[in-house]
């Protein structure tokens, strides 16, 4: 049993934590028919590319700042009801800008709802932007360009999400430069869809303090070791990998191999009901699946928030939070 554990996540996406009870009504309140992305309750995708149409679909209905300040009010006040303290919310400006919203109307209106559930439950959270891969070099740099200077107390990250199979690292290694002088935390999604390699690329041409999955780092041993060595803590996500068959069941998981190879992980729910999971449900996961103690896992919630991109008080009063 881990309700009673306290919580924290670094590795979910705003649009990708939306209940389909919710996104249907968002649907109808805006004539979509939603008969396409969700059936009988859950949505609807087979495998990684209609995983991300379904995505953009679900996105597609959130269309104003009021609509993405409830969104995030109502994941955040639940995550806080299971004992979380802290969570990193992946945002996307791009899936804003597809319906006519702002970047800063959409920023507007996911800190609207971050402030609306810390003053209801003290959940703390902090907003990382999104650069989606599979919109393009171009795109990506774009989007790390206007996060270096679009100045927000609740942005302190920067990411690339998205097909993985795309191109390669290098590609994006201009955009990750450009955030990484304007002094925010840096993580890529890497290791996902792809092999050791995509992790390799990502370690030495991003150097990034986390990555997302990063998983796959396992096919190569070495690799692990310098991951171990340099510290950098992956944001693991075990139900979602399991869900989008990156292995094939959790007894085939690395998760455990990892933390005995020294490297620094976390638990995280990526995009919660499109895997039918939730943080909470990682939590279980972790201890009933994957076979880690409670004092295991409260030291990945502790590798969590000393990775996290927060200023230092608010790092040390998470982990009071933790400790207490
Ligand atoms: N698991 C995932 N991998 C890559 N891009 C994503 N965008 C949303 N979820 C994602
Ligand atoms: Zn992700």
């Amino acid at each position: 049993m881990t309700k009673h554990l306290k919580k924290a996540e670094l590795h979910c996406h705003v649009e990708g934590a939306a209940p389909p009870a919710l996104t249907l009504r968002q649907a109808e309140k805006y004539g979509v028919d939603h008969s396409v992305f969700i059936r009988d309750g859950a949505y609807v995708w087979h495998d990684f590319t209609s995983f991300i149409a379904c995505y953009d679909h679900v996105a597609s209905v959130f269309r104003t700042a009021d609509d993405y300040a409830a969104l995030t009010q109502a994941y955040l006040c639940e995550l806080a009801a299971e004992n979380t303290i802290y969570s990193e919310l992946f945002i996307s400006p791009d899936h804003g800008e597809a319906v006519g919203l702002a970047p800063e109307d959409y920023i507007g209106g996911l800190a609207a709802g971050i402030a609306a559930a810390r003053q209801e439950t003290g959940i703390e959270c902090r907003m990382i932007i999104i650069g989606e891969r599979h919109l393009g070099p171009e795109n990506v740099l774009r989007r790390a360009e206007w996060a270096a200077t679009f100045d927000h107390p609740l942005i302190t990250g920067f990411n690339m999400a998205g097909e993985e199979r795309m191109n390669r690292v290098a590609d994006y290694a201009r955009a990750f430069d450009v955030v990484r002088e304007a002094g925010l935390g840096i993580t890529i999604h890497a290791g996902e869809l792809c092999g050791a390699f995509s992790v390799a690329d990502a370690v030495e041409l991003v150097k990034p303090s986390r990555i997302g999955h990063g998983v796959r780092a396992i096919e190569d041993p070495e690799l692990v070791k310098r991951i171990a060595d340099l510290g950098i803590v992956l944001e693991v996500c075990p139900g979602s990998n399991i869900a989008l068959q990156v292995f094939p069941d959790f007894a085939s998981h690395p998760l455990r191999q990892l933390v005995q190879a020294g490297v620094p992980v976390t638990l995280n729910s990526d995009d919660p009901p499109f895997f039918h999971t939730s943080l909470a449900r990682e939590y279980e996961i972790a201890a009933d699946e994957l076979g880690f103690s409670e004092a295991e896992i409260d030291a990945m919630t502790r590798t969590a928030i000393e990775a996290a991109f927060v200023d230092e008080e608010t790092r040390q009063a998470l982990l009071a939070k933790l400790a207490a």
